[in-house]
């Protein structure tokens, strides 16, 4: 394929309240980083039909993620906590009907944030729902007053994790509470913060290309390197096209 690849984007979203009617948006470093490696982003608004999330996803060659609050644990079977704050439901509903989809039809994937959370839900992997209260030796991994905080992370050098950050001192940007605990089969773990918590997933079958991080390349503060995740994402969704005519022609 070369020309640009058509990504999806999935839109956050907020109810009215008092005098702002409900709207929908997303933070421009998710849309801009797909746009610098090369491919064509396109932002998905939440949907409740399965049909048409179907039709919207026909035309598109990969689809990013993106991050936000917490999925409601009750979807999953288990308890409120209170430290969740769940996404707004019109945005939930739509995004699972999205990673839904997008699994069926193993379309690339990249999961960010919340993104990946789900996309571990999704295909059969648990959470912590608090990182305070679960792993209570873990560093900090949100800083309200800093949204450009940072930790450091270890790579599995076997992994596109591995191939984008190479050997040196990792520093990743952090604003989450809950974490992957179970890993969803199908996927490893290809990079950690020191403290354990897990902070990339990829996927090990053959026929699907779908990553997650649980830090935010995407943030103001990245760097070049994390500006490398995308590209390798736009490129592996290049490739994946690339196939798909050579299978229909
Ligand atoms: N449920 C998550 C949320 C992690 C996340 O996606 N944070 C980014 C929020 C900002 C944004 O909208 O991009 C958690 O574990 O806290």
């Amino acid at each position: 394929m070369t020309c640009k690849p058509l990504i999806g984007l999935n839109a956050d979203y907020r109810a009215a309240a008092r005098s702002t009617p409900a709207f929908s948006y997303i933070a421009a470093g998710y849309f801009q980083s797909i746009l610098s490696a090369g491919g064509i982003p396109v932002i998905v608004p939440p949907m409740d039909d399965p049909d048409s999330i179907h039709t919207i996803l026909d035309q598109l060659n990969g689809f990013l993620l993106i991050g936000g609050a917490d999925l409601d644990p009750r979807n999953d079977g288990f308890m409120l906590h209170p430290s969740v704050r769940p996404l707004d439901p019109i945005r939930e509903t739509s995004d699972r009907l999205l990673m839904a989809d997008i699994a069926e039809r193993r379309m690339p994937l990249l999961g960010i944030g919340t993104g990946m959370q789900l996309l571990n839900v999704q295909q059969g992997g648990n959470l912590f729902l608090d990182i305070k209260e679960d792993l209570p030796s873990a560093v900090p991994h949100l800083d309200p007053q800093d949204p450009s905080h940072r930790h450091t992370l270890n790579v599995e050098s076997d992994s596109l994790i591995g191939r984008v950050y190479g050997d040196g001192e990792i520093r990743v940007s952090s604003r989450h509470h809950m974490a992957i605990d179970e890993v969803a089969p199908g996927f490893r773990v290809t990079a950690r913060c020191p403290d354990g918590v897990v902070e990339a997933i990829e996927s090990e079958m053959m026929d699907w290309f779908a990553l997650g991080t649980q830090f935010h390349p995407e943030c103001n503060a990245a760097s070049a390197l994390d500006v490398r995740i995308f590209e390798e994402f736009v490129d592996g969704v290049r490739e994946h096209a690339a196939q798909d005519l050579r299978l229909v022609a």
